[in-house]
């Protein structure tokens, strides 16, 4: 279901759309600020008026030197309003947006935001919401000034001598002309502008994440490159970048300045006096109005740039909203048990892609372990990540006590799914807090217990300020295997009847091991476990073993009888012997030499 503030941001492409939900706001303050343009073209006008006055044979200018006054305040406080209404909706609508978008991340599919990256996301949440709020609080108001002025100075002129007010007129025409074929490849240009900095501001993240991988494995020769070529790049276009919009900015000032008008009134006015058909005060009103007209319309300019600027951010916000959320079942359904069913399950990453799986069935009965073992790529992530729904099966269907996983509700099938992966991620928050999450209304007490069940008390009381210690402050940093014994913490806290559980690759130190087996002991103990193994040990114990290849299940059984196949298991089985064996007879060196040739 989208919220009344998507149906309205989505129902155009580009900034109107996403500015619909303030459109009144926003209305509000181009009124406002065109108002107030009024009043500085009616002070204009009464300035004339004065100038009349003063070629009277008794002149009486004070009436409107006060109305000259009058209006200039008024216009003052028109443009102040218009600058608090557009800063108000800005605000509103920063909020607005963030709000939903953070919502609606919450409704995709886990699955999206992992392939779309948390740079991206960020950039949309952060970077094109802040242009956004940019644009309708500093460039609205000057939309509704920069189009209302020169059409009301036209009427004003049109009014006080249409003659030379089509003077005015066509010199304007003249030099938006003029302008027009001078900035013809401007367009082209800040595309590419823009473009080239996007590249670089990628190119300067990754240089600056990379650093500690770089500077180990490099001389910074080749790694820089990647840099300095976006950077030189970037100069390139810049360089005439700044050229182009010199020579159109300097002809757009030169067009666009009073001179022209000015000279052309002249001109024109000087011809109608001799003729006697001006009065000398309507030609002096008519210069003073007409001359501000063209020079009314350079903001104009600078928005064009602007828009496109804002319209490419909202663009990229609208994406971002009209991924489709996770469907919700109408009845959600509760299972009973934890047993675990795949059955026929083919999944693709795309809908354009081939199937990553392929008919893959099996089950876990509840309380019991099945590891997933297979080379790099054959799809044991996949189908972990299936189960919490990351994203749906394309065909077959996964089942956990019998329901469907798409007829649960979010929040049933959370509480039934734990999940300890590889990259543990902590919050910045204390460490008792990060062990709370998803059950933050736990004890003191039981979140030690949990502590102390995944190896984890011991460090954690060292720290200097123990639970209370910030992850990631100084004292609060800690190693990987520490970071991964907190998630166990975490999970085992949790007590959900299912873990998914991504081994952890390579164990720091024997010790770090140690903890980290009988961590996962405990929190395996009991439970229905998917493991992805990377180590074939770990897998020995397990009730059932899935063999993947190719997203296929290739091979099943426990480890003898996957062993006694001779089949891809066994295959597995002897590399990784062959490699034990390599690695101890390289530590234990045989016949007094450390060489194992
Ligand atoms: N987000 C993704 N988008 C597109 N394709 C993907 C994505 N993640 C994985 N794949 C592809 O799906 C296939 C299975 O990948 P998966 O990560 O499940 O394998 P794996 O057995 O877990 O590998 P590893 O042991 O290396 O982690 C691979 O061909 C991989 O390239």
């Amino acid at each position: 279901m989208k919220s009344p503030l998507a149906h309205g941001m989505l129902s155009k492409p580009g900034i109107w759309g996403v500015m619909a939900p303030v459109m009144g706001g926003i209305r509000g303050a181009m009124a406002l600020a065109a108002l107030g343009s009024m009043a500085t073209i009616g002070a204009v006008v009464v300035l004339a008026l004065v100038v009349h006055e003063l070629l009277q044979s008794d002149p009486q200018p004070a009436r409107w030197m006060v109305l000259a006054l009058l209006l200039t305040a008024v216009a003052l406080i028109l443009r102040g309003a218009s600058f608090t209404l557009s800063h108000l909706v800005a605000f509103r609508l920063e909020t607005m947006l963030r709000t939903e978008l953070a919502e609606h991340l919450a409704r995709v599919p886990l699955g999206f935001l992992l392939s779309s990256g948390s740079g991206a996301l960020t950039k949309v949440i952060q970077d094109d919401v802040k242009d956004l709020h940019g644009f309708v609080a500093d460039s609205t108001p000057l939309l509704g000034r920069s189009v209302t002025a020169p059409v009301v100075t036209l009427v004003v002129l049109l009014v006080i001598d249409w003659r030379l007010a089509l003077v005015a007129l066509g010199v304007l025409l003249a030099g938006v002309l003029v302008l027009r074929l001078a900035m013809r490849d401007h367009r082209e240009l800040s595309e590419r502008y823009d473009a080239e900095r996007e590249r670089i501001n990628g190119a300067v993240i990754e240089f600056v994440q990379a650093m500690p991988v770089v500077r180990t494995f490099d001389d910074g020769s080749t790694s820089f490159r990647r840099y300095h070529q976006a950077l030189s790049a970037f100069h390139g276009v810049l360089a005439h970048w700044v050229e182009a919009s010199s020579t159109s900015g300097r002809l757009a000032m030169i067009v666009l300045s009073p001179l022209p008008t000015l000279i052309a009134l002249l001109v024109a006015g000087s011809l109608l006096f001799a003729s006697g058909s001006l009065s000398f005060a309507v030609w002096v009103g008519v210069l003073l109005i007409g001359t501000g007209m063209a020079e009314a319309l350079i903001p104009l300019m600078w928005l064009s740039g602007f828009i496109r600027k804002a319209n490419g951010s909202a663009l990229r916000i609208q994406s971002l909203r009209s991924e489709p959320p996770l469907p919700e079942p109408l009845s959600a359904q509760q299972p009973v048990g934890s047993d675990i069913v795949f059955d026929s399950v083919s999944f693709a990453y795309g809908e354009r892609s081939g199937d990553v799986l392929h008919e893959v069935s099996f089950c876990v009965p509840a309380g019991t372990v099945t590891a997933l073992v297979g080379p790099s790529g054959s799809g044991k992530s996949t189908v972990a990540r299936l189960l919490p729904r990351f994203w749906d099966v394309r065909a077959g269907a996964i089942r956990i006590g019998g329901v469907d996983v798409r007829h649960m509700s979010a929040q049933t099938l959370m509480s039934h799914v734990a999940f300890v992966f590889q990259d543990t991620f902590l919050f910045h928050d204390t460490i008792a807090d990060n062990i709370r999450l998803g059950r933050p209304d736990a004890t003191m007490a039981e979140v030690e217990r949990a502590a102390r069940a995944a190896q984890a008390h011991d460090f954690i009381v060292q720290l200097p300020e123990g639970y209370e210690t910030r992850a990631g402050d100084r004292g609060g940093r800690l190693s990987g295997g520490q970071r991964q014994r907190i998630t166990i913490a975490r999970a085992i806290l949790q007590d959900r009847p299912i873990v998914v559980l991504d081994e952890a690759t390579a164990f720091a130190d024997p010790e770090n091991e140690v903890a980290l087996v009988s961590a996962l002991a405990h929190l395996m103990r009991g439970r229905t476990v998917i493991l992805i193994a990377h180590r074939l040990p770990t897998v020995q114990d397990a009730d059932q073993i899935l063999v993947l290849e190719g997203g296929c299940v290739v091979e099943r059984g426990c480890h003898g009888e996957l062993l006694a196949l001779k089949g891809l298991y066994r295959r597995l089985w002897n590399t990784y012997e062959q490699a034990q064996g390599w690695s101890l007879q390289k530590i234990r060196p045989t016949g007094g030499t450390h060489d194992t040739h």
